[in-house]
């Protein structure tokens, strides 16, 4: 019987997915266009969003910087300037959620409302660092037990997303086993790892379209859905 509620949170409780994502877009693009010669030199080959999709959703911000750069050929680049593309993607981020606020999906606030009523307990699993903030800035965080976000995963020398460890460790937290806890993901690095952990139930949430759903199914989720009421009785 699951009891546990395992949350990842941009793209399923908020809307700062795309925030993530256009902050990654500008600071690769600076990054590719720079070591092109220029965004008009022929070499210039834009990020786009099946690439943040498929290297850079649901990790911790240097494993999607290494990925990323990985996917393209790149390997010759220093642990430097991996932390530095992170930390110029952080300050756009930052940037872009003071002025957005964080919104949260309403379709997952009454989920949450509907879950907290029903008795089932609620954690956070992200890979962000920025998770506290984002979850105040959502006002969300009333409704969270347990939060596992990337400072934690950095500070336990934890395997990020598509590794199972930050959901083993929600679950830990939360004095429960995995066949106990649902995980909740937008990201296919999510939905790997509640795969990976052999959650009792691994929920997709598809906020993109495109083939998105069948890759998640490909990935192990139980189910996929657009938005979390449509889980709600009607
Ligand atoms: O750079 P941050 O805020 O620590 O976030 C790391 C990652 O956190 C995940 O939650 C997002 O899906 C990614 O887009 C993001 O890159």
């Amino acid at each position: 019987m699951i009891t546990v509620a395992l949350f990842d949170l941009d793209g399923v409780l908020t809307e700062t997915a795309v925030l993530h994502r256009k902050a990654w877009k500008k600071a690769f693009d600076a990054f590719l266009a720079e070591r092109a010669g220029g965004a008009d030199a022929p070499g210039f080959v834009e990020f786009t969003e099946q690439d943040y999709l498929d290297h850079v959703d649901g990790r911790p911000r240097e494993d999607g910087v290494r990925a990323f750069l990985a996917s393209r050929g790149i390997t010759d680049v220093d642990a430097k300037t991996v932390t530095a593309i992170g930390e110029k993607k952080n300050d756009m981020f930052l940037e872009s959620l003071a002025e957005d606020g964080g919104q949260a999906y309403p379709g997952s606030v009454r989920y949450l409302e509907a879950a907290r009523d029903a008795g089932l307990r609620i954690a956070v699993v992200t890979s962000s660092k920025n998770g506290g903030p984002v979850l105040e800035a959502a006002d969300l965080s009333k409704f969270v037990e347990v939060r596992v976000d990337g400072i934690d995963i950095a500070e336990r020398g934890l395997n990020g997303k598509p590794a199972p460890d930050s959901y083993l460790l929600g679950a830990e937290l939360m004095g429960v086993p995995p066949a106990q806890a649902a995980v909740f993901e937008d990201a296919i690095s999510g939905v790997q790892a509640g795969a990976a952990g052999e959650f009792g139930y691994v929920v997709g949430v598809d906020r993109v379209g495109g083939n998105q759903a069948e890759a998640m199914r490909a990935a192990g989720a139980d189910v996929v859905v657009n938005d979390l009421d449509e889980l709600l009785p009607a």
